[in-house]
């Protein structure tokens, strides 16, 4: 979340990380909870060191409140009945997700006083404080219109400001509000309320005191062409969140939070994204975790990204019976015909999930995406409308953004390889080929598997991740070998990549597909003074017990899923004892949580052996920007060990 300067300074201490069935410091309860996702969650009590954010209750809020808050004053009858005793499924949360960090937005906020204070109150007087915030603000459509001022940012681009009810002296909660920043005055609906946590949600409804961020010129994206109607859009669209926007969905569609900021502001917010997420869920001294680096900027700001895959719903079913029984008595002929007319006429919506709802926006263009994919959304949509009946459930339209083929008979780089300069062409079938060039490596790879979605920054992310591994020092070859893991590889973007800083490189990965080819790009890349470079098929953590590198000359390099690495790979990377670990990840939450496992663990071994070393530390961390415009922060952290 950031604040604005003045707030920062007095917010409360950053709260200690959450506890994890990794964390031997973890109370035994919690990391039993861990362990177990069908184990019931944590519960917080003022006694308990804050070690657990304040999410996260596991049981069911007590039915009867003993001290019911005055009547509410809401219109609905219905929101006054008391409610009965919900028997809530919790289910675990997304690890580093929206819930993790709203608790601790809520944490920081609030302050952990009056947290600690409402938790108390919930257990010891029964405080319903679902019940009560339901009663004080509704819920759904019957929520109420509130104004309020926004407090701060929180990690997913949301502005965040306090709940008060009517007649407390200090807040009950906090709300999140999508599209509204810092500062301003807000008028929002309030919509649903956090079982597990003290946050709301709220559609924004008008800004009445709009930040002076939203101030800015226009500038249109150069060689955009839009229609009249697009036009008008576009224009009520800047009315309302100011110039910088660009997308005539913004307000609506999920994506791209930050389209009102300046682009240096987005670059300061997602550094700011890297400082939080390690000082809430690494679980170390701060001493220890290094302010994070300025952020590795991305070429492109717009037109960037080279896959996007709107998605669409077939009608109801009932609209398909409903319209077979208006035509009943026509003969079945003519009622089939008739429904089937009815269908094809539906609605359909193709394109992203609409804010807090789940809804699709219908999009006709993405103004982040490359203008190859924009062109082919065109004829995508369109074939989708007219085939809809033919669709039982919805679908993913998969577009991604390819150098033409290479000619199948050049299965080598040639001497002279050069930058591109092929038109672009867009794939749709997931087991096609696309071809990307990053610098003067040449990678394939099947459409459906995974590759970075921002081509115009990989070879500044590459330079910045190849400054970390050093260069390759002279006198390598006759003794001095430098190896390298890439684990979750790929299609080998930083195996291959690296290469040529290495003797040998082994690369493994889950999706078969995405090895086949990254052995191939290895074959194609290949060349005089690069590694040997292997791969293989399989779990990360099946890599260590395959490879003999000498510790001190191995750097490993990590790019897991967004969420993170399994306990099994932390714990025989630790084993192996590379000099150092490059973790590249989508998701800085669970980065810094593995980073904190690694560097806890790492110093608890060596006081273990009396080896006189501190194990792992942080040399740095910072963020890159590989998806501008959104608030999502690329994480890159390095660590080194003494060798
Ligand atoms: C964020 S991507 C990174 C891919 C690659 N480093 C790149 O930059 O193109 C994460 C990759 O991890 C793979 N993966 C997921 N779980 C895995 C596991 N348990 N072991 C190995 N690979 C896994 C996914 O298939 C995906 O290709």
């Amino acid at each position: 979340m950031s604040l604005p300067a003045e707030k920062r300074a007095h917010s409360p201490t950053p709260p200690p990380p959450r506890s994890s069935a990794l964390d031997p410091a973890a109370p035994a309860a919690a990391q039993a909870a861990a362990a177990d996702p069908q184990t019931k969650r944590v519960k917080l009590t003022v006694e308990d060191p804050v070690s657990v954010p304040p999410v996260l209750v596991e049981e069911p809020l007590p039915s009867t409140s003993t001290s019911q808050p005055p009547p509410s004053k809401a219109k609905d009858n219905k929101a006054k009945q008391p409610r009965k005793a919900r028997a809530r499924k919790v289910k675990p949360p997304k690890p580093g997700g929206v819930e993790e960090a709203g608790a601790f937005d809520v944490l920081e906020l609030l302050g952990k006083e009056r947290v600690d204070e409402l938790v108390r109150l919930q257990d010891d007087e029964g405080r319903d404080w679902v019940a009560e915030a339901e009663r004080e603000w509704g819920k759904g459509a019957e929520g109420k219109d509130v104004e309020v001022r926004v407090l701060a940012l929180n990690d997913h681009g949301e502005g965040l400001a306090a709940l008060t009810p009517a007649g407390a002296s200090a807040p009950t909660r906090l709300v999140s509000i999508p599209f509204a920043l810092p500062d301003e005055l807000v008028r929002i609906h309030i919509h649903r309320h956090e079982p597990d946590y003290f946050m709301s949600h709220a559609d924004l409804l008008d800004i009445l005191e709009p930040s002076p961020r939203r101030q800015a010129e226009v500038e249109e994206l150069p060689g955009r062409v839009l229609s009249d109607e697009m036009k008008e859009k576009l224009a009520a669209v800047r009315a309302k969140f100011g110039n910088r926007v660009q997308c005539e969905y913004y307000g609506q569609c999920s994506g791209c939070q930050y389209q009102p900021l300046s682009y240096e502001e987005q670059l300061e917010l997602k550094r700011d994204v890297i400082r939080r997420s390690f000082a809430n869920f690494s679980g170390l001294d701060p001493a220890l975790v290094p302010a994070p680096g300025p952020t590795l900027a991305s070429p492109l700001h717009y037109a960037y990204r080279t896959k996007l895959t709107p998605h669409f719903q077939v009608p109801p079913s009932g609209h398909n019976q409903k319209n077979r029984r208006k035509a009943k008595g026509k003969g079945k002929a003519d009622g089939d015909a008739e429904a089937e007319q009815a269908h094809k006429e539906w609605d359909i919506t193709i394109g992203f999930e609409q804010k807090g709802r789940k809804r699709i926006v219908d999009i006709e263009e993405c103004v982040i995406a490359t203008k190859v994919i924009n062109d082919a959304l065109v004829g995508g949509r369109e074939k989708v409308k007219s085939n809809i009946s033919a669709y039982k459930r919805g679908a993913t339209i998969l577009l991604r953004d390819s150098l033409p083929p290479r000619p199948a008979e050049q299965t080598t780089k040639p001497t002279d390889y050069a930058p591109s300069t092929e038109p672009h062409v867009c794939i749709t079938d997931h087991h096609a080929t696309v071809r990307e060039q990053v610098g003067t490596v040449e990678f394939e790879q099947q459409a459906g598997s995974f590759f970075q979605n921002n081509n115009s920054i990989l070879p500044s992310l590459l330079d910045a991740v190849k400054a970390a591994v050093g260069p390759r020092p002279s006198g390598s070859g006759d003794g001095v070998k430098r190896y390298l893991v890439d684990a979750y590889c790929g299609s080998g973007l930083f195996a291959i990549s690296l290469a040529d800083l290495f003797d040998r490189v082994e690369g493994i990965e889950i999706d078969k597909a995405s090895i086949k080819w990254a052995k191939r790009n290895a074959e194609f890349n290949a060349g005089p003074g690069r590694a040997e470079v292997g791969f293989r098929d399989g779990k990360a953590e099946d890599i260590f017990g395959s490879i003999d590198f000498p510790p001190d000359q191995t750097s490993v390099l990590i790019d897991p899923p967004r969420k993170g690495c399994d306990e099994q790979f932390l714990k025989q990377l630790l084993a192996l004892k590379p000099a150092t670990i490059v973790y590249v990840s989508c998701n800085p939450r669970t980065q810094a949580r593995d980073v904190g496992w690694l560097v806890k663990h790492s110093a608890a071994e060596e006081e273990r052996a009396h080896s006189g070393k501190k194990g792992y530390w942080i040399e740095s961390v910072r963020a890159a920007d590989l998806f501008s415009q959104t608030h999502h922060a690329e994480g890159l952290a390095i660590l080194r060990r003494e060798v």
